[in-house]
């Protein structure tokens, strides 16, 4: 649904010389922007409007099957596992030159942000067209 690319910085690797597992999340979380702009979208819309949603994340997991290493261009493959009636849960597909590094998922709830915090809504139709492609 989407393809995009990242590139690992110094700060994402350890002292082993490879990718951290937690700077894939930051990664997953920038692609899944990039996935709701795409779609004319922002995680944090700046004016009202119907569907001026946000998205807090539930859950989050990550599996490592290849080591990555400082400035390797990642591809990252976005797509859309499944739409609740609130929820939405994202894959992540991690590569480089074709080899797998890495597969994880991001679960987000839709939600209205008022003063009051965050309080959970059903996905608006037009935003769930677009997630269901
Ligand atoms: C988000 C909540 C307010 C929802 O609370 P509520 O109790 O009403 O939710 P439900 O239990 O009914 O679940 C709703 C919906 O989600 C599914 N679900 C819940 N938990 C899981 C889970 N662990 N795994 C999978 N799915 C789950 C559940 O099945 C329901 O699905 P339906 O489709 O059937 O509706 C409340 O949960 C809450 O406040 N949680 C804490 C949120 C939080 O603090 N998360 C930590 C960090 S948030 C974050 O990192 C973040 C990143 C960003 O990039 C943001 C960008 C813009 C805005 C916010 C961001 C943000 O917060």
């Amino acid at each position: 649904m989407l393809s995009t690319t990242r590139r690992v910085e110094f700060r994402d690797t350890d002292a082993a010389g490879i990718m951290h597992f937690s700077a894939f999340f930051p990664m997953m979380e920038s692609a899944e922007h990039e996935l709701l702009r795409s779609w004319g979208m922002s995680v944090m819309p700046r004016e009202r409007g119907p569907n001026d949603v946000t998205w807090p994340r539930v859950a989050a997991t990550c599996d490592y099957l290849a080591a990555a290493r400082f400035e390797d261009i990642l591809a990252i493959n976005v797509s859309v596992l499944k739409v609740g009636n609130s929820s939405v849960q994202y894959g992540f597909d991690f590569s480089r030159d074709e080899t797998p590094i890495a597969k994880g998922t991001l679960t987000a709830v839709c939600c209205r942000l008022d003063t009051s915090g965050l309080t959970k809504v059903p996905i608006p139709d037009s935003v769930r067209q677009l997630m269901q492609g």
